[in-house]
């Protein structure tokens, strides 16, 4: 029997073991999808408890306090700090075979040298360990960040942003690591959705565009695309809940466009006209540009209401969208090729029963001598576990490149998850082995040392073009 989480966790033979330790575990990480604050990261933000560090923002755990029966006071509502985690302690030992209770003793091991499990009983003597690393030199945000040997963030953010603090770490030699913004415009796709107006006022007043028209809308739109490129953006990110698709024309999106300008909701075919023809545009820069283009989809938010009215969006109430999407993904994607060329294009989708289709689907736009241009995203919120991260590398070895595979991204808001990416290249390096044991890959280590430095690592450094 294997020992709980030693240095040879989910490392079932010698292969595996010198895989991870020998190739995976001294690459440095890229990444490339994450919700970290760049504000925080350029103050170099501390933590005045593990409560704040841990559960201040993490709907992961959040969801499972509550299916542990923790009232919501001690989730996000007014109990102590101490209170708080003593709630999320409780609930770790009811969480086992989820991974949240592997990434919650990674983030203890790694961070703050503790091999304890955590649990009611030694959650006092772990409360008073960590609150005192955490308030003595080297636990800020940009130390947790360094110590990962994280040699990218790429952020979430909003057109419409400033980039302030990008700017401001840019400018900062301090500090080594790139971290750069994300484009990502969905509440300028939404034109349905009660935030779309605000946020076209808000992009007016940053462009300086007065948008009256469609080509107005555009011109703001391609504005911002070049300011976040001039800030280093190499990335944009889009969340398609439905994926959606119509033929349609600039003359139609524009009609549709002035509708929503008067404040007048669209039908769901004209929303899907504007939304086409937006992608058209948004597509074409991109590749121009030679940014990637991310799009999550089947994600099912806010399903609790009344939660939503209370709490809002990322708190812990979303789930598995079940809507088609080969069809209209398909017909995007040909739509811009057709067009521009697509640009470097990463699909994730929540529904693992979409991973066939992704891993089909992306073998439909390979090319324009980009190794692995279009890539079937690492398996995403409910899928990033070790039985969801196994399906997807299964799904795309199966039928595209495995070894051209960009690898993992936090997509957190937690300074402590970049353990996650350990997890994984532990995950990848266990599957590979398993195929050398059954005799479907040459036991080579040299040559399969280097596809888990790709995945880990490389690959991701020459997609996106970061140059490190
Ligand atoms: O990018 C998204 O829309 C999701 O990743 C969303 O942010 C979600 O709250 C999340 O962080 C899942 O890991």
């Amino acid at each position: 029997m294997q020992n709980f989480m030693d240095e040879n966790f989910l490392l079932k033979n010698e292969t595996a073991v010198r895989l991870y330790h020998d190739y995976a575990k001294q690459m440095p990480i890229i990444d490339y999808h994450c919700h970290l604050s760049p504000k925080e990261i350029y103050e170099n933000k501390t933590f005045k408890n593990i409560t704040e560090a841990w559960l201040y923002g993490d709907h992961y755990k959040w969801r499972l306090m509550r299916a542990n029966g923790v009232q919501e006071e001690f989730i996000t509502g007014s109990a102590n700090d101490y209170d708080k985690f003593m709630a999320w302690a409780k609930t770790v030992p009811m969480t086992i075979g989820n991974p949240l209770y592997n990434w919650t003793h990674l983030e203890l091991q790694r961070f703050f040298g503790i091999y304890d499990l955590l649990d009611e009983e030694s959650a006092p003597e772990i409360w008073e360990k960590v609150n005192a690393q955490l308030n003595s030199e080297g636990f800020g945000a940009r130390d947790f960040i360094t110590k990962s040997n994280v040699k990218v963030v790429c952020t979430t953010d909003d057109p419409v942003d400033s980039l302030e603090y990008h700017l401001k770490l840019k400018e900062d030699s301090s500090f080594a690591v790139k971290v750069l913004p994300s484009f990502r415009p969905d509440k300028g796709l939404e034109i349905n959705r009660d935030t779309f107006l605000p946020w076209v006022e808000k992009l007016q007043e940053v462009s300086g565009v007065s948008i009256h028209s469609y080509d107005d809308y555009l011109t703001a739109l391609e504005s911002r695309i070049m300011f976040f490129h001039s800030v280093g953006c190499l990335v944009s990110d889009h969340a398609i809940d439905q994926m959606l698709y119509a033929d349609t024309t600039k003359e139609e999106a524009a009609v549709i466009f002035s509708e929503a300008l008067k404040g007048n909701k669209v039908s769901l075919e004209d929303e899907k006209k504007f939304k086409t023809y937006t992608f058209k545009f948004l597509g074409k820069h991109y590749a121009e540009l030679g940014w990637a283009m991310q799009l999550h989809i089947n994600a099912l938010r806010n399903t609790n209401s009344k939660m939503f009215k209370v709490l809002g969006p990322d708190t812990g109430w979303d789930s598995i969208n079940d809507e088609n999407i080969a069809k209209p993904l398909a017909k995007l994607l040909d739509l811009i090729e057709q067009e521009s060329g697509l640009p470097k294009t990463i699909i994730y989708s929540l529904n693992p029963n979409d991973n066939n289709i992704i891993a089909a689907m992306i073998g439909n736009f390979q090319g324009g001598g980009v190794p692995g241009k279009i890539q079937f995203g690492t398996a995403w919120w409910f899928n990033d576990n070790k039985a969801g991260m196994i399906e997807q590398m299964k799904s795309l070895s199966n039928m595209g490149l495995f070894s051209r595979f960009i690898g993992m991204l936090t997509d957190s808001r937690s300074f402590l998850s970049y353990t996650r990416h350990e997890y994984f290249r532990r995950i990848v390096c266990a599957l590979i082995a398993e195929w050398v044991e059954n005799g479907e890959v040459p036991n080579n280590i040299e040559f399969l040392g280097k596809i888990v430095q790709g995945i880990s690592y490389q690959n991701a450094n020459e997609y996106f073009g970061f140059e490190l």
